[in-house]
């Protein structure tokens, strides 16, 4: 019988010391009211975030990771535990515009152009508009789109789209970057160098990332943290503090470190009993 590996806290889930918590998540349980029966999402999940870390949630369908996602972003109510993000409730920090939300498919209004797609939650914050032109061109240099700021979402890749989606959600400068398998709809040519950008921008911004993801590779090439979590109920097997460099090309999947902590997340999914490697 395979025995499920415990949280491994002195591993991945202390802050170390002199680092700031961006999310702090404790005994945290979530449970779904049905008309079958109560569907628990998440159980007992412990995490710490700290400031300018990139961290990954890997599982299966269904294991709970939007549902964690949702709840640090106050999409979503927890039933039980506590959670802080930036030192304040979910609640306080959306407010006070402290994360960016990227969704799986880019959700861009097709009838206006990408810097206005953009500059929409600077409009709706009444920002003047040189401000927002200002922010707009700044972060559209940051995802390399600098020169597509009047075409529209459609005349654009899905890769591009996706970009701009990661623009508009650092448009308002959040210190943390949600974002729900971005890349996920997306062929894998296209779906590395995407990876191999993001990283890029996390680095020259500092921000704090929390990424959504199904594949095994791209959990280990982004992430300094890894989260790997199972289904019924939803909790965190194993968390796993990466090793690699911060200053990472796509190279290092040819090492033995990067084979190394992919054997890991492997092992955290198959004694879940919830293995899926694609
Ligand atoms: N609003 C809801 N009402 C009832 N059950 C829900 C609701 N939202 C999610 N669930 C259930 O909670 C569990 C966790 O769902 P969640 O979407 O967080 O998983 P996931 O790991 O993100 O899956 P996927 O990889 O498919 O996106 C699933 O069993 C799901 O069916």
């Amino acid at each position: 019988m395979t025995t499920v590996p415990q949280p491994r806290p002195e591993d991945g889930n202390s802050l170390k010391p002199g680092c700031i918590p961006a999310v702090e998540v404790k005994d945290l349980s979530l449970v779904f009211q049905t008309a079958d029966a109560p569907v628990h999402a998440l159980s007992h999940v412990d995490l710490t975030i700290e400031k300018g870390e990139f961290v990954s949630f890997i599982g299966p369908s269904g294991c709970g990771k939007t549902t964690l996602l949702r709840v640090i972003a106050d999409l979503q109510q927890a039933t039980g535990g506590t959670i802080e993000v930036n030192g304040t409730s979910p609640q306080a920090a959306r407010l006070d515009r402290a994360y960016g939300y990227v969704f799986q498919s880019p959700a861009l209004f097709p009838w206006r152009t990408v810097e206005r797609n953009i500059t929409l939650p600077l409009e709706i914050m009444g920002l003047t508009k040189t401000e927002q032109k200002a922010r707009a061109k700044r972060v559209l240099e940051l995802v390399n789109l600098s020169g597509f700021a009047r075409k529209f979402p459609w005349q654009l890749s899905g890769g591009m789209q996706q970009r701009v989606s990661i623009a508009r959600a650092l448009s308002f400068d959040p210190n943390l970057l949600l974002m729900d398998e971005p890349f996920g709809a997306l062929d894998e040519i296209i779906r590395d160098h995407l990876n191999e950008q993001l990283l890029d921008l996390w680095r020259r911004t500092e921000k704090t990332l929390v990424f959504v993801t199904h594949s095994i590779p791209e959990a280990v090439f982004l992430s300094t943290k890894i989260v790997v979590m199972s289904p019924r109920p939803g909790r965190i097997i194993d968390i796993i503090e990466s090793s690699l460099p911060r200053d990472r090309t796509l190279d290092i999947r040819e090492t033995p470190e990067f084979a190394e902590i992919a054997h890991r997340v492997r092992e955290g999914l198959k004694a879940g009993h919830s293995y899926d490697d694609h």
